[in-house]
């Protein structure tokens, strides 16, 4: 494309020898945040998003160029699409609407195959507020009348990470002495074995989460909590009653969900259009729900519609998905990064980098373009990171020192959950600090003037010197909100989204589907049975029947 070649030609002229410090440092150095940054209110509940992108190794024209690539690959063309529910998921022939789950505006139409979907949304949610309630206030009662103060969502993947995450980021607006969440995801019998071991079978629920509803480690998790809770039931109890008490299912399978024992009437319904890593806005988001209440899961989603409406509405020059998406271009296409790091300052946050792993890495980790071509250049990046300031401790410094370059999103909220003393401003110190240090660094005559103050010998500071020199110009985004909420949470997950969404179009892939992790499981399926006694095999690689034989022969089979 034709804007690619503009900007590698921009990357070898100028892109490639831009210096951070020294712009921040030039004549127009004080007005380089106003002008690489946005402010945006995304709405009132979710107040203001600040994305600082003025320490990335850009110019004007770089972003110039970057937009006109955004233009020319018909981004805002494919948005639209997406948000109508055309059918742009097309090797799985599905339209992709999670945007649609979050959708509050209260005339809304959205139409799959002809049909509005909105109306069988809102009824999901609307049994989903009924049950939540019920569970909640305890008048849904476990098989010998108590209230139910333990969930387990037994799920993987899509069906998984986003309750984890969203769980693990809203723990201040739940009540662990009232209702607790767990997860089991798995096949690991450790996993589920490791997760009853402290439950009580009369006070848990246990939802089983699988869109397909015959993901392996699922359903066999699933088989075996259900044998665990038969188990513990006291002799003479109704099984079938007791069952539909405590288990519950969240699918667009209803024919296997009834096989497996649940009660239509216990089944929370979602639908092809919901891709899996896309899918903590539907029933896929009961245990949220469970555990933190329906009017605070409702205000996650309100959160993302909101983000939705400045990703429709807002020109890309100031569009906060787009800017990401397009910096993210800049570096995987253009300086050839491998990977790129989410550093949430942030305990609540822990898991949002996981959770975009598979957001990210599962939508983007593709080679063939939407044409059935091979790509030509580079596609998603490998996702990582930790809470700050844990990886401070950890793998900085190979961000600040390595020989990779690594761009990283810094994330942090203005105000805490908990301030205790001083520690929200020694963390956010940090947040302000580690950008401050990447971006410039510390050079040769820094250095030497530091450790001559220090009242080294000559021959001492020519020995260290080189190990203490930072070249810097580290490439990095803030991200700054005011609270963590479930506003502030829905508008943060669905600006990831887009980006991802946005680094797709550009690519010119499928970024809805996943036939990636087919090819393990096929084999899986056909190595089980090998599994079943000890005589040695021979119908694999070298390798694998070396191992599988080893396995055979050591074990007790
Ligand atoms: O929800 P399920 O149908 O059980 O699928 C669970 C997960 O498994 C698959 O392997 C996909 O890669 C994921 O996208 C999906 O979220």
């Amino acid at each position: 494309m034709e804007q690619f070649n503009k900007l590698k030609e921009h990357y070898e002229k100028t892109g490639k020898n831009i210096n951070m410090r020294r712009e921040f440092e030039s004549g127009n150095g004080a007005n380089r945040f106003k002008e690489f940054s946005v402010e945006s209110k995304i709405s009132d509940q979710v107040g203001v998003f600040l994305l600082d992108y003025s320490k990335n190794r850009i110019n004007h024209e770089t972003l110039e160029l970057l937009f006109e690539l955004a233009r020319a690959s018909k981004v805002e063309d494919m948005r639209n699409k997406m948000f109508e529910g055309a059918k742009i998921n097309f090797t799985e022939d599905r339209a992709v609407l999670h945007t649609a789950l979050r959708n509050r505006d209260p005339n809304a139409v959205i139409k799959v195959d002809g049909e509005n979907v909105i109306p069988s949304v809102r009824a999901v949610l609307e049994k989903m507020r009924s049950f939540t309630e019920r569970v909640r206030s305890g008048q849904w009662k476990g098989f010998n009348g108590k209230k139910i103060t333990d969930v387990v969502n037994i799920g993987i993947g899509g069906s998984d990470l986003g309750p984890v995450m969203v769980t693990q980021a809203l723990k201040s607006y739940a009540n662990d002495k009232e209702m607790r969440a767990h997860f089991v995801s798995n096949i690991d019998g450790t996993h589920l074995a490791e997760t009853v071991k402290c439950l009580n079978a009369e006070t848990t629920l246990f939802i089983v989460a699988s869109k397909t509803f015959t993901t392996q480690e699922t359903i066999t998790n699933a088989q075996s909590a259900r044998q665990w809770f038969i188990d513990q039931l006291p002799q003479g109890t109704d099984q079938k009653h007791a069952i539909g008490q405590h288990f519950v299912a969240l699918s667009t399978n209803e024919t296997e969900v009834t096989k497996f024992g649940i009660l239509k009437e216990n089944m929370f319904e979602f639908w092809d259009w919901v891709g899996g890593r896309y899918s903590v806005w539907s029933a896929i988001g009961l245990s949220v729900a469970l555990y933190i209440g329906m009017d605070n899961f409702e205000n996650l989603l309100e959160g993302a519609y909101h983000m939705d409406k400045h990703f429709l509405n807002t020109p890309l020059e100031k569009n906060l998905p787009v800017i990401l998406a397009l910096l993210g271009i800049w570096y995987n296409n253009f300086f050839d990064c491998q990977t790129h790091a989410i550093l949430p300052y942030d305990q609540y946050l822990s898991r949002f980098p996981a959770y975009f792993q598979q957001g990210d890495m599962e939508s983007n980790g593709k080679s063939v373009q939407r044409n059935g071509q091979r790509v030509s250049h580079s596609t998603g990046p490998i996702i990582w990171g930790e809470p700050g300031t844990n990886g401070q401790h950890a793998f900085y410094q190979l961000i600040h020192q390595g020989q990779k370059i690594i761009p990283c999103d810094f994330i942090a909220s203005v105000e805490s959950h908990n301030p205790l003393g001083k520690h929200h401003q020694i963390l956010l110190s940090n947040f302000f600090a580690q950008t401050e240090a990447l971006m410039k660094g510390k050079n040769h005559d820094e250095v030497a003037a530091e450790l001559k103050k220090e009242g080294l010998s000559e021959e001492r500071i020519k020995e260290i010197l080189p190990h203490k020199i930072f070249d810097g110009n580290r490439p990095t985004n803030s991200i700054m909100m005011h609270k963590l909420t479930p506003h502030s949470l829905g508008s943060l997950i669905a600006l990831y989204e887009h980006k991802i969404f946005v680094q797709g179009i550009i690519w010119n892939i499928n970024s809805f589907d996943q036939w990636g992790v087919e090819l393990g499981k096929q084999l899986a399926k056909s190595i089980l049975p090998e599994l079943s006694n000890n005589s040695p095999i021979s119908s694999h690689d070298s390798s694998t029947n070396g191992l599988i034989n080893f396995y055979k022969s050591n074990s007790k089979l």
